[in-house]
């Protein structure tokens, strides 16, 4: 598969601030690309940069092996996280005015049907509810039939029904051959849907691949959750941490596992108390907190 788009060692400074810090990556055409990270991470600065509508402090972009120009801007499609729209259009109206500021578009009736619009076609945009104004923003940034469509943290807000609804729209766009970038905090969102992730913090990307291929060099066998309390409450503290290598995430603690059953008799032998207990395989979230030392949603509140 060839690469859509190619960047190198992309930076941008707001004065000191290294919001982005020399990113290098390339998109194959054709898939879900996703950036993840905690607020404040670089996520929109860098898609901003990829959309040419902030300038790089230095650099390379390349899509389809020549530098962004006007030209290709035509053929990109984006969804913002927030775009102030005419008011008082219907959402048939809004539609009907951005498809007359391009050459090519693709006909609105097969818009409506993609991003299931028919049931609030005539309604004012305004009175759409989260999931559907979403909608109609996706419906807006596909109109010019672009080949690459960014998505800026698409499903910030939504109810899980509606994300799921967005999610599988996603994935549709997708199957027509479409390469998407998305950037998003909630790492289960990545997981379903992209093919290959960064994981960005503070301006550098610090994983890049394959979700499973990620999750497989960095975990082996499971993850063992306890409540915080019951090793606070042991007697010999310290050494149960040490002794079982104990990372605490907000109120749990938990133990990387290759063994399950041996390390849940080690547990016992040592009187940890398991009530409470949980055991799972690593996520994304897991991963972000071993690679950072931070979990995302402390991050995300600070
Ligand atoms: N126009 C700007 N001027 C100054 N600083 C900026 C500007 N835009 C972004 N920043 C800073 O750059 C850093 C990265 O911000 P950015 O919005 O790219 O992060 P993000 O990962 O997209 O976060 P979020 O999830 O909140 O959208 C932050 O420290 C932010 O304050």
């Amino acid at each position: 598969m060839s690469a859509l788009l190619e960047v190198s060692d992309l930076k941008r400074y707001f004065l000191k601030n290294k919001a982005v810090d020399g990113l290098s990556f390339s998109v194959k055409k054709g898939i879900c690309f996703g950036l993840l990270g905690p607020n404040g991470a670089g996520k929109t600065t860098t898609i901003e940069m990829l959309e040419g509508i902030v300038k790089p402090t230095s650099g390379q972009i390349l899509y389809q092996g020549k530098p962004l120009d006007k030209h290709i801007y035509h053929q990109l499609g984006i969804q913002f996280q927030h775009t102030a729209l005419q008011d008082h259009l219907t959402v048939l109206e809004t539609l009907k005015m951005f498809s007359a500021f391009y050459e090519h578009t693709i006909k609105i009736d097969d818009l409506i049907s993609l991003c299931h619009l028919e049931d609030f076609v005539y309604q004012d945009h305004q009175k759409l509810s989260g999931g559907q104004k979403q909608r109609l923003l996706l419906a807006l940034a596909l109109i010019n039939d672009p080949q690459l469509v960014f998505l800026d943290e698409p499903t910030t807000g939504l109810d899980p029904h509606s994300r799921r609804l967005f999610w599988d729209l996603v994935n549709q766009i997708k199957s027509q051959g479409k390469t998407i970038m998305l950037t998003t905090h909630y790492m289960d969102e990545a997981e379903y849907l992209c093919d290959e992730i960064a994981i960005m913090d503070k301006g550098k990307i610090i994983a890049l691949d394959t979700p499973v291929s990620l999750l497989q060099q960095h975990f082996s066998g499971a993850l063992i959750k306890l409540p915080k309390q019951n090793i606070d409450q042991h007697s010999f503290k310290d050494d149960i941490l040490k002794l079982f290598n104990i990372q605490y995430v907000q109120q749990s603690a938990q133990i990387q596992s290759d063994d399950i059953q041996l390390s849940l008799v080690e547990l016992i032998n040592q009187k940890v108390s398991l009530e409470g207990l949980q055991v799972k395989s690593a996520n994304l979230d897991d991963l972000f907190l071993k690679l950072t030392g931070h979990g995302l949603e402390g991050v995300k509140n600070v």
